[in-house]
């Protein structure tokens, strides 16, 4: 499943558990996998839930691994490379999911050769519906870009975009979880509102989300066409559409991504 590659992650956070309980659902052995993490309990809980091996030492994990999958937070990571001391990374696959920084200054820390390849998944990663987009640096070669994108395949649906578009992909699918959930806390408070139990509420709100998603995925219809089908003249529909509209729902949206996107530049610059 890995082509005899084994995969370590410096930084056993959110974004790292949401891959390694994917790949592992996917199926690749635990025992292909290891992960670097500060916090003793954080380790003992990855090592619990997952059965990957999990170590104190990013040095550790380094050696154990051939493809590296840097999970740490953008702001931290000049100071995680220079710990390992240098040359540490070198052979290795760098495949980094830090928002912003660009491919140029991973290689800039880790060595000039350094292959890396850039991703940005989703936390849907989780549950196999993860979304990616990928893109090389300068010495990571075709077959780089083919394994890190089977990896992400593994946990959902991934694309291939120029690196110029990184910033935009992580305002958008990135964050968009986030966006998301806020939606959905939004529909079951509404519902709550006029009168829904909770539970109901937030079943009929999570599950609206995921039908309209694979209506649009699956129909191929355009979103529009979608709504259309839904608004009914003189009905429900229209009234409820027309006050999102005046209350600047898609301005509120299109400003989320915008700020997510602009967020994600400013991350890259050192
Ligand atoms: N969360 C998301 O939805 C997404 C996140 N990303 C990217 O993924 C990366 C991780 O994000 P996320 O998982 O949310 O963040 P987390 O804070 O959950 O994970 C980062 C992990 O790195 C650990 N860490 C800190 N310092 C070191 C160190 N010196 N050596 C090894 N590990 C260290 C942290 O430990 P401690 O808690 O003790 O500091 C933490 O467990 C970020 O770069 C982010 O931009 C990309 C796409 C989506
Ligand atoms: O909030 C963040 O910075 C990370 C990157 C994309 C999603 N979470």
């Amino acid at each position: 499943m890995l082509r005899g590659r084994r995969l370590g992650f410096i930084g056993g956070g959110n974004m790292a558990e949401a891959i390694i309980r994917g790949v592992l659902a996917g199926g690749v052995p635990a025992e292909e996998i290891s992960v670097a993490e500060p916090v003793a309990a954080r380790r003992e809980e990855l090592r619990s839930r997952y059965g990957v091996d999990a170590r104190a030492e990013n040095t550790d994990v380094v050696t154990a691994s051939n493809a590296v999958i840097l999970a740490v937070k953008p702001q931290v990571f000049r100071g995680v490379v220079a710990g390992m001391g240098s040359g540490a990374l070198d052979g290795k696959l760098l495949i980094s999911i830090m928002a912003g920084v660009p491919a140029a200054a991973i290689e800039e820390a880790c060595g000039t050769a350094a292959r890396v390849i850039r991703v940005m998944p989703n936390t849907p990663a989780l549950v196999l519906h993860g979304a990616s987009a990928l893109c090389r640096g300068t010495h990571a070669d075709d077959d780089d870009l083919a394994f890190a994108q089977s990896i992400f395949d593994l946990v959902g649906t991934s694309c291939v975009v120029e690196e110029k578009l990184m910033d935009a992909v992580t305002g958008l699918s990135g964050s968009g979880p986030a966006y998301v959930f806020t939606f959905i806390e939004a529909l079951s408070d509404a519902g709550v509102k006029n009168g829904l139990p909770r539970d109901v509420a937030s079943r009929l709100a999570a599950q609206t989300v995921l039908g309209a998603a694979k209506l649009v995925m699956e129909s191929g219809e355009h979103p529009a066409i979608l709504r259309e089908k839904v608004t009914s003249p003189g009905g429900t529909t229209i009234a409820g559409v027309a006050s999102l509209e005046q209350n600047g729902f898609r301005g509120a949206v299109v400003a989320a991504v915008d700020a997510a996107t602009a967020r994600s530049v400013e991350l890259g610059k050192k």
